[in-house]
């Protein structure tokens, strides 16, 4: 492959300070790999003195193949390595640490339940998903570690009347465990090279030259031992695109980039400005939307294909319909030769394609999720639905009785239906004393019989009118301190799906099959096989980085994307990044979708989809 200019001034750059700002598709790491050869043969550095770092352990081995393979299948003593993985090097040549110290990802979430559930923090915490908070924490508590923040006075987004507790908790716990976590790495690292100038100077002999990818994804600690790592040479080559800084939320500070000029003001400045991947329409589409975005370098960025198709938005009525639409779509397209794992549907959190991936295993259309998608069968709602109607097919189970017994509040006790049996006459028997309970359960027993010959969606909103489980889940939300919102969005998604059900046990099978689906692709992920991979099903997030023939953005709504929790104008900027992303990944064909209304209320666009429809050119249907 020929390198364009720019690529070629960025490889054959040799000594000093450089940074490229490279477009999305422009071949970043063709050039990283060019430069590294050029080091070697051309100038003739040493191989075991230029670090090539990455920031997931993928890239590092896409950037190794790709550096082989320049190389003629050769491979020379190159160091490739994560942030994480080069400072774990440095830690353990110099305490000896192994992976018995290191507290991985999973250990420090367990750690976390564990503390919550300690009596002394009396915590009273009702969190709606565990798991979700629980990383949300893991988060925050990287924010502090990642940028020496104080705990005192750090205002968390996360439980903030508890975390600095939580915090302090978690720190005594992993000290005495004598574990450090992956932020704690960079943090030692960090205080090594600034108590010991000899261990510093030694490691800076050793990587004379450093190579970073992905440098819009740095933060301010990762920063600061590069600095410290690149002197006295400063031989610091950095390839990023600012325009794709999404992680911020972990500590990612895009004003890095930014800055970075200034900490090295003779530093080589280069713009890969040519994109390889996308036709001009969905280049020019992403390149209209991000230049909305304030903080950022102004770059023009050229198209290296034909103009192709238009960018295409479509509205639809509701989420179902914006399923329907896009296995349509996905059909079409398969029908028209490209393969389902060149087709990639992006949304912006996980909840967003619950809707889908039920439809795609129904249309048996095979597709791949990056990300586990939660199984809304699994949520208390959905029990609670389930209950019911096992109860109203003719089932005395215990465990349905008891799970929906009090949802709406009865009164009635477990010693009732201990002795009962979930026998309705038993229970009036029980409560043979005391009249107000005779009209309960005889209530209770004529809803119950009243759903018997119901569709599974007719059933659902007489449980929902009838019997007062809406008015339930509000007190419940108001209770908890949850967004009712939130309840009412899975009871919607639940309900509209059960609709395709003309029987309980249709239902019940359907909930059955598509769990053991869920399970079997669990962690399966996007593998890099040939031939039977299915449609992509993956977050903005996890689709950094890919790109795929033709992609299906959902959910191209205010409150979606950007997400209603980005407020400020600095949030609003990282998701208008997000959707920069997304729309980038794509090479021939982009659809992009929005929905009128969710949950019975209306939704408006995404202000980013307006700013893409702002020049004619594009279709909105
Ligand atoms: N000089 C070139 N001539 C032809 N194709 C090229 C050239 N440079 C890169 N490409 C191709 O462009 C595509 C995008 O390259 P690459 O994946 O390295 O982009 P990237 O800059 O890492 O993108 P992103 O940041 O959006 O993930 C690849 O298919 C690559 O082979």
């Amino acid at each position: 492959m020929h390198l364009n200019k720019a690529q070629q001034k960025a490889a054959c750059h040799f000594q000093g300070p450089c940074m490229v700002l490279a477009g999305p598709g422009s071949g970043k790491t063709l050039t990283i790999a060019a430069r590294i050869e050029n080091l070697i043969k051309r100038y003739k550095v040493r191989p075991e003195e230029i670090l090539v770092i990455t920031f997931t352990r993928y890239a590092s081995y896409e950037m190794q193949n790709r550096f082989k393979s320049l190389m003629g299948g050769v491979c020379p003593p190159v160091t490739f390595g994560t942030f994480h993985g080069i400072y774990y090097g440095i830690l353990r040549w110099a305490y000896g640490f192994t992976s018995a110290n290191i507290l991985t990802g999973e250990e420090s979430s367990r750690l976390l339940g564990q503390i919550l559930a300690l009596p002394e923090l009396d915590l009273k915490l009702e969190v709606e998903d565990e798991q979700d908070f629980i990383r949300d924490l893991l988060t925050e508590i990287g924010k502090v570690k990642n940028n020496g923040l104080d705990i005192q006075t750090y205002k968390a987004s996360v439980c903030p009347g508890a975390f600095a507790d939580i915090y302090q908790m978690y720190e005594k716990k992993r000290k005495e465990m004598r574990k450090i976590d992956f932020d704690d790495m960079l943090i030692l690292c960090h205080e090594l090279f600034k108590s010991r100038p000899d261990i510093l100077e030694k490691w800076q002999a050793r990587f004379r030259y450093i190579l970073v990818d992905e440098f819009q994804d740095v933060n301010k600690i990762q920063y600061e031992i590069l600095k410290m790592l690149a002197l006295p040479e400063n031989n610091l080559f950095v390839v990023g695109d600012d325009d794709q800084s999404i992680y911020q939320f972990r500590g990612a500070d895009p004003s890095i980039m930014l800055g970075f000029s200034r900490d090295y003001p003779d530093a080589g400045q280069i713009l890969l400005d040519v994109n390889y991947r996308s036709t001009a329409h969905i280049l020019n589409g992403a390149l209209r939307v991000i230049g909305h975005n304030e903080q950022r370098f102004s770059k023009e960025i050229k198209p290296h294909a034909g103009k192709g198709e238009c960018v295409h938005v479509q509205e639809v009525l509701d989420v179902t319909e914006e399923g329907k639409y896009v296995i349509e779509g996905v059909k079409k397209r398969m029908e028209q030769g490209v393969p389902a794992r060149e087709i990639a549907v992006l949304f912006r959190t996980n909840r967003d394609a619950r809707i889908l991936a039920e439809m795609l295993a129904e249309y048996q259309i095979p597709f791949e999720m990056k990300e586990n998608i939660q199984n809304i069968y699994d949520h208390f709602i959905a029990r609670n639905i389930k209950s019911y109607l096992k109860l109203a097919a003719g089932s005395r189970e215990r465990r349905y009785f008891l799970d929906i017994m009090n949802c709406p509040k009865r009164y009635l006790s477990r010693e009732c239906l201990e002795s009962s049996r979930g026998d309705f006459e038993e229970m009036r028997k029980f409560y043979c004393d005391k009249g107000w309970m005779q009209d309960r359960i005889d209530q209770f027993e004529w809803d119950v019989k009243m759903m018997e010959n119901k569709t599974p969606y007719a059933a659902i909103q007489y449980i929902r009118k009838k019997i007062g489980y809406d008015d339930y889940l509000k007190e419940y939300a108001k209770i908890r301190r949850i967004r009712e919102e939130d309840l009412f969005e899975i009871l919607y998604e639940i309900q509209e799906r059960s609709k395709e059900f003309q029987s309980f046990e249709e239902w019940f099978l359907y909930i059955e099959n598509y769990g053991q689906m869920l399970k079997e692709k669990k962690g399966r992920g996007r593998k890099d096989q040939t031939g039977e991979q299915g449609v992509s099903l993956m977050t903005m997030h996890g689709a950094k980085g890919l790109e795929f023939d033709t992609v299906f953005v959902i959910g191209g709504n205010e409150g979606v994307t950007p997400y209603r929790k980005a407020k400020l104008d600095e949030e609003i900027e990282e998701e208008r990044r997000m959707f920069y992303v997304a729309m980038t990944r794509a090479k021939r064909k982009l659809v992009i979708s929005y929905v009128k209304t969710k949950n019975g209320k209306e939704l408006s666009p995404s202000r980013f989809v307006e700013e893409l429809l702002l020049k004619e050119g594009e279709s909105r249907h």
